[in-house]
């Protein structure tokens, strides 16, 4: 079985940050950006993001035609959460982890997958998601679920937009999160496809030399 085409997405800090040290819903791209990211959006059947990042920003993924998607191991999506109170489809990603009492809620609101073990499993899922018909799927973050991609070689490009600000702070989220590598040699290599002026930000299309299929 062949995984969905995965585009990773983002806004950087020129110093590599996706949010301040608050970790709240911030705007780094310029209005371009964002126009950009709006067209770009509607080329996809699904946008995947993680919990930490509905927690923060109370994301609306609004696209027609678009399976929004959330890794949310315990089921803590907030039942008043934009994904939830809108018309559009959403699919809750849970496992064992989720109390039985929450996910009856959010199966009041979402189509719920449960997987075993603590976190969702990226390979059962992203075969399922193509058996649902997701071709191409965009991943919008944060910086945890960009590493967990990144790590397994399930993305196939990464898109950034370099904005001109910097927040500076070590709690502050970067573009990758996660456990990171300790060695050189472990490094995710990637390859320079292009470069745009955009706004007073730089926009960064690369492609993962080798990614992994299912
Ligand atoms: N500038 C930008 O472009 C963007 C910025 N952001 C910012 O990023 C921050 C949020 O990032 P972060 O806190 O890292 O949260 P994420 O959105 O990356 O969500 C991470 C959580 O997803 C759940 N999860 C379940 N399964 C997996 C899996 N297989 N791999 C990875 N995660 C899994 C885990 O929680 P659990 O165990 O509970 O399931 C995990 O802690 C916010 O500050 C937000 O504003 C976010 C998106 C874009
Ligand atoms: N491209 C981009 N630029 C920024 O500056 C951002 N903060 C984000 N954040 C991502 O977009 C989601 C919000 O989407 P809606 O406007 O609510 O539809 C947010 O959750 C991040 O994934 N992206």
């Amino acid at each position: 079985m062949k995984k969905p085409y995965i585009l990773i997405n983002s806004a950087l800090t020129l110093d590599g940050k996706i949010s301040t040290k608050k970790r709240k819903k911030i705007k780094i791209s310029s209005k371009e950006d964002f126009i950009r990211v709006k067209k770009l959006r509607k080329r996809f059947d699904g946008i995947l993001v993680g919990i930490g990042t509905v927690l923060a920003d109370d994301p609306k993924l609004n696209v027609e035609n678009t399976l929004r998607i959330v890794l949310d191991s315990r089921g803590r999506i907030p039942l008043d959460s934009n994904l939830l109170e809108d018309e559009l489809p959403v699919l809750v990603a849970i496992t064992e982890k989720a109390p039985l009492s929450r996910v009856k809620r959010i199966e009041e609101k979402a189509e719920v997958i449960k997987f075993k073990g603590s976190k969702v499993d990226l390979k059962n899922l992203l075969k399922k998601l193509r058996e649902k018909g997701i071709k191409k799927l965009l991943v919008e973050g944060g910086g945890t679920v960009n590493w967990s991609f990144l790590k397994n070689r399930y993305a196939d490009e990464v898109c950034v937009y370099i904005s001109n600000l910097i927040f500076g702070g070590k709690d502050a989220p970067t573009f990758v999160d996660g456990e990171g590598v300790k060695e050189k040699q472990d490094a995710i290599e990637l390859k320079l496809k292009n470069v745009e002026k955009l706004g007073e930000g730089l926009l960064l299309f690369w492609e993962l030399p080798h990614p992994k299929g299912l």
